[in-house]
Formats: structure tokens, C-alpha cells, sequence
């Protein structure tokens, strides 16, 4: 049988809620499709003088709450599909944190370690060329997704920029957001995903009665988001036994030093192959180590049916999107595994990237510490929400997480008029 991508389980996880909230017939066709796909293929020139053609990717799905927002990743792997099951995600994501925006995901199936930073610079300029005024600052707003980061915002900016007259160039500083500071960024929105994870986590443990100190976690993914959410979790007293990413598998039963980690795989493209401060341990046997928390940090479809029996942590903290199959979910979930789910669990991105826009609209620059207070107040009260309508509706995470999402959007259109 063939396995179910990201966006048969996005489509599943919605028509279970839509079925158990009875959602308006209308709005759940409208739902269950995206409203915009672009697909562009343009030429750029390579070091050697070859002229290589890309595939690039814009999903936008739903935008009855605000304009469309999400990451753009680039990666062998991206095609329509995934930007489909990930569009759909941000716009659960962005109206369950109560955010003005809908939701989109796009990207460029490339690897970026196959390209000078010349080339991935042309690339991505011609890329966003390509895009023109599909994207816009209130019509959709990219951000860093995999393999993508501040640098890549700012020449989507410097480049979408080009394209409006002088006098308006200004106005557009919003068009991305996790720009460098120096180029309008947020300080504080580079470990913002990392530090919701970290804050979803110990609220969870803190919700079991228990304390995360003394908690042992084992990590997928050592990027932007696997980083600093274990670089939270540690100074915060958890203890890091292992990490995995595309390279290697690492383990120490006395803990793995999070900044010693990052110091050495900061000058290896990100690899943290060849690391002295833990052994390296055969991938296969990594989602079955002892801990009390997993995070799933990298890609999607990672814990499925294969493997999530194997599991021993209690909690497991989704920093990736559609980390967890629904099959592997059933199981997570029968052997008692509190599940945080993506929409919820890395909302810190996405909700620090609303302080920039907003930010960039007013003309203000916010500081570090006023946007880490607004974001620990922003997500606590995500969570709250999630955990009450679990309770409420004697539900797991993610239903509940989804039927508040969904509902406020059905409010929207009802509102509006337009299906009452
Ligand atoms: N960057 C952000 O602000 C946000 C990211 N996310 C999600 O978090 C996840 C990670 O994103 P970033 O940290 O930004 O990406 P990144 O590009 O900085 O890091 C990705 C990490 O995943 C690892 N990885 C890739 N393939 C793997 C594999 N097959 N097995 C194990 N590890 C693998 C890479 O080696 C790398 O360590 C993605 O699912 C992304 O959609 C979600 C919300 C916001
Ligand atoms: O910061 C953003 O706008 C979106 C980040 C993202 O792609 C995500 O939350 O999955």
C-alpha cells in the first residue's frame, strides 16, 4: 500500500474535526481546498556559466483572516503536495494563536549544500522575481522555513523591493518577516520557534504536576528550531541525551552540551557528524532510547506506524510540522503519550514573525526583552486555550487544537455574512 503523504494526513486530521464540530457544509468545501497554487520554473546561471532551471512553489490556502503567511523551505523533497498539507497547517496554525493571517508554504526543491552562496543568492532573487506580486507585505509574507534563514529574507526583500517604484520601497519592508535586525528583523525572532517549543513543553510537564528539571529529552533536528529550544530546555535544567539530524545520530547518557554542539557543526554546513562530546549510535534506534520527552525537530512523516511502538517518552513536543503520522499518532496516543501538537507547540515562529510585521507597518522597534514577554504571553495563552477545550471536549491535543482553529475561522465567514 502506498504510504500517506503530509497531505493525506492534513486532510484527514481536518475532515475528522469538520465531522465533529459539524462544520458548515460551505466553509468545509472552501476548507478542503487551497485557493492559490503557483508553480514557476526559471533559469539561473550556475558559477561555471551553466544555465540550470528551478521549480519553485507558493501555496496560499485560505486567507478569510488576514493575508497569507509561512515559510519558505528549500529542499530536494519540497513539491506541491507537501506545500499543500504545510499551507493548510499554517492557517490552522496562525488562527489558533489569534493571528490576523492566513496561510501559505512554499519553497525551491534544491540543496542548498550543492550551491555556492553566489549561486543561492542569484537563485533566490530570481525566484522571488518570479513570484512578483503573488507575495506582498498584505498579501502574503514569507519567512525562514528548512534551509532557509534571515540572509534568504533579506534578498527576497532586497529583490521584491527592486520591483516597486522609489518612492514606495519603504512601504515593503514587511513583505518577509525573520529579516536580519539590521534589515527591519525582530530581535528575539531567530529563537522564537525554539522558545515556544521549550515554553509548550514545560507547561505540558508542569500540567502533569511535575517539574522540568531533572527531564530527560532526546532531539530530531539541529536547526534554527532544534537548537535553541534545546539550548531553553537545558538552561532550564532538562538534560539533552540525544540528537539526530541528516548526518548522524549522537548519544550521552550524562548529556549533550547544547553550545559545544552548535560550535561544531556551525562550520559544517550544520552537520553534527564528528562530534567529540557524545558517541555516535546507529540512526535506527534513536526514536526507541529512553527519555521523558521526544522532540521531533526536522521533517515531516517521521514517527509513523513503524516506529512510534517503540517509543518511550511521555510527551512528545511536534518544533517540526507533521512530524507524526495519524497512524503513528493512534499508537503514541493509546500508549499514553501526551502528543504537543505542531500547530501549537511551534506557533513561537510564527507569532514573533506578527510582532515584526507589525513592527515594520508602525515604525516602532521593539526590544528583546519586550518581545520575549509578549511572546511567553501570547503562547501561555495559546495553551491555555488548547488545554481547556481539551478537557472540554474530553479530547487529545491536536482535536482540540484544531476545532478551536477551525471553528474561528467558520465565526469569520459566518460573521461576514457569507454562509450563515
Ligand atoms: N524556522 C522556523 O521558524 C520554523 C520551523 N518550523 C519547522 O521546524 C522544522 C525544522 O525547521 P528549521 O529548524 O527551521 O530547519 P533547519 O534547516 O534550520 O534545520 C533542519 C534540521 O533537520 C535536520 N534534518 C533534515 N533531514 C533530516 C532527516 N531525514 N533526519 C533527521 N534530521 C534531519 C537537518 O540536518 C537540520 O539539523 C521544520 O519542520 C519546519 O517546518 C516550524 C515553525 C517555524
Ligand atoms: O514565521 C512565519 O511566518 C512562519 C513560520 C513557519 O513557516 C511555520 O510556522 O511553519
Amino acid at each position: 500500500m502506498k504510504a500517506k503523504t503530509m497531505y493525506d494526513n492534513v486532510m484527514e486530521q481536518f475532515n475528522q474535526v469538520a465531522d465533529r464540530i459539524d462544520l458548515n457544509e460551505n466553509i468545509r468545501k472552501i476548507l478542503a481546498i487551497t485557493n492559490n497554487e503557483i508553480i514557476v520554473h526559471f533559469p539561473v546561471k550556475m558559477d561555471n556559466g551553466e544555465v540550470k532551471i528551478f521549480t519553485g512553489y507558493r501555496v496560499q490556502h485560505n486567507n478569510s483572516l488576514g493575508p497569507y503567511k509561512g515559510g519558505l523551505r528549500f529542499h530536494p523533497s519540497i513539491d506541491v503536495d507537501d506545500a499543500k498539507a504545510l499551507a493548510m497547517w499554517m492557517t490552522w496554525k496562525t488562527s489558533l494563536a489569534g493571528l490576523p493571517y492566513g496561510g501559505a508554504k512554499g519553497g525551491l526543491q534544491l540543496d542548498p549544500r550543492d550551491h555556492s552562496i553566489e549561486e543561492l543568492e542569484r537563485i533566490t532573487r530570481r525566484f522571488t522575481f518570479a513570484l512578483g506580486d503573488s507575495i506582498g507585505p498584505e498579501q502574503d509574507i514569507p519567512a525562514p522555513d528548512v534551509n532557509t534563514n534571515p540572509q534568504t529574507m533579506a534578498w527576497i526583500l532586497d529583490t521584491y523591493m527592486q520591483t516597486k517604484p522609489p518612492a514606495d520601497r519603504s512601504k515593503n519592508q514587511h513583505v518577509v518577516t525573520g529579516k536580519p535586525t539590521g534589515a527591519g528583523g525582530l530581535e528575539g525572532r531567530d529563537r522564537a520557534t525554539g522558545y515556544g517549543v521549550y515554553l509548550t513543553t514545560k507547561l505540558m510537564v508542569e500540567s502533569k504536576g511535575e517539574k522540568l528539571d531533572g527531564k530527560t529529552f532526546i532531539l530530531q533536528g539541529f536547526g534554527n528550531v532544534g537548537q535553541w529550544a534545546s539550548r531553553f530546555l537545558t538552561e532550564d535544567g532538562a538534560k539533552l541525551l540525544s540528537v539526530q539530524d541528516a548526518h548522524a545520530t549522537l548519544y550521552n547518557k550524562d548529556g549533550i552540551n547544547v553550545d559545544d554542539l552548535a560550535d561544531h557543526s556551525k562550520p559544517r554546513k550544520g552537520s553534527i557528524k564528528d562530534f567529540e562530546g557524545a558517541e555516535e549510535i546507529d540512526p535506527s534506534k534513536f526514536f526507541g532510547l529512553e527519555c521523558d520527552i521526544l522532540i521531533p525537530a526536522a521533517l515531516g512523516n517521521q514517527i509513523t506506524a513503524d516506529n512510534a511502538g517503540d517509543i518511550k517518552a511521555k510527551i512528545v513536543a511536534e518544533g517540526a510540522n507533521g512530524p507524526t503520522t495519524n497512524d503513528g499518532e493512534k499508537i503514541l496516543l493509546k500508549n499514553g503519550v501526551i502528543i504537543v501538537p505542531d500547530i501549537l507547540c511551534n506557533s513561537g515562529g510564527v507569532t514573533a514573525s506578527y510582532f515584526e510585521w507589525l513592527q515594520n507597518r508602525s515604525g516602532e522597534i521593539y526590544q528583546l526583552d519586550e518581545v520575549m514577554e509578549r511572546l511567553t504571553k501570547k503562547l501561555t495563552q495559546t495553551f491555555r486555550k488548547v488545554e481547556d477545550a481539551a478537557e472540554k471536549n474530553q479530547t487529545d491535543w491536536r482535536t482540540a487544537a484544531y476545532i478551536i482553529a477551525i471553528k474561528r475561522i467558520e465565526e469569520a465567514y459566518v460573521q461576514r455574512g457569507i454562509f450563515p
